[in-house]
């Protein structure tokens, strides 16, 4: 088992490292300074277990507040659903909120899923509003190459989404270029919609291929849900409904970590 030591990294070393593309960032926070990154010896990251709660069916009236909430319930991060009625029948937020609720919460990590038509169109606005994580779909991007370094050089990173239909190999000709992977495990556009276990497939071929990817999952994610996600080897964990609409979300993420964690702990025995 390789082992694991704890450096400490600053948000400009963070920079350099995800634009050289060379290494992969652990811990996800946007912190000046003590942020702390599990490293192994050959300079990979392994990919560590992260909650990110999706606040689309929170109560967007008090945004901020239910973002707080999120973060004071143990959340790593917040997964931020951009839809523009035109990639998927349903329209949310864009920069502009992004831009209001960063100087609120200036330490959190803003994982912007990004449904959208023309996903280059908003990299430069995303990311002058403060987002960490651009991902876009796949279905909707003419160049990728072209969007990927876009986005990397904008200071985010680089996150690419797959809708159900289409085949995990389709990154392939492009994996260098990715940060991490999500795997919709619903059609994107709605919270609340059931989970497709025959996604974990496509999650399992990135786990063996990809070791030190992060790969995200998103769509009913929930309690009862977690264990085949995290035993096909996903490590960001968005999940909507099955949190925000707990009575205690800091329950929900808890149950959601200790699956995840485990998993990878039982993966790096059996290395
Ligand atoms: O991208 C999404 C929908 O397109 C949402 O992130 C996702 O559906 C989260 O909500 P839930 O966990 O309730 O499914
Ligand atoms: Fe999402």
């Amino acid at each position: 088992m390789a082992s694991v030591s704890v450096v400490k990294v600053t948000k400009s070393s963070v920079r350099k490292r995800i634009v050289s593309g060379k290494t992969k960032y652990c811990g996800l926070t946007s912190k000046e300074e003590g942020a702390t990154e599990a490293a192994t010896m050959s300079g990979h990251t392994l990919p560590c277990c992260k909650i990110g709660p999706s606040i689309l069916c929170a109560d967007l009236s008090c945004l901020a507040d239910e973002c707080r909430k999120m973060i004071h319930s143990g959340a790593d991060y917040l997964h931020l659903d951009v839809m523009d009625g035109h990639f998927v029948p349903n329209l949310t937020f864009g920069h502009p909120i992004v831009k209001c609720l960063r100087p609120k919460m200036p330490d959190i990590y803003f994982d912007m899923h990004m449904m959208v038509q023309n996903p280059e169109k908003w990299v430069e606005s995303m990311a002058d509003a403060g987002a960490n994580q651009y991902t876009f779909h796949i279905e909707a991007c003419e160049d990728i190459p072209a969007l990927c370094r876009k986005i990397q050089e904008s200071g985010m990173r680089v996150g690419v989404g797959l809708k159900p239909g289409t085949p995990v190999e389709t990154i392939l000709p492009y994996s260098d270029l990715f940060d991490v992977v999500l795997i919709m495990t619903v059609e994107p556009g709605f919270g609340g919609q059931s989970f497709m276990e025959d996604m974990m497939s496509k999650v399992q071929y990135l786990r063996t291929n990809f070791p030190y990817l992060d790969i995200e999952v998103d769509g009913g994610v929930g309690p009862n849900t977690i264990d085949a996600v995290a035993e096909a080897g996903a490590n960001m964990i968005v999940s909507g409904t099955a949190i925000t609409g707990a009575s205690d979300p800091s329950q929900v993420i808890a149950l959601l970590r200790n699956s995840v964690e485990n998993a990878i702990q039982k993966s790096q025995l059996e290395r």
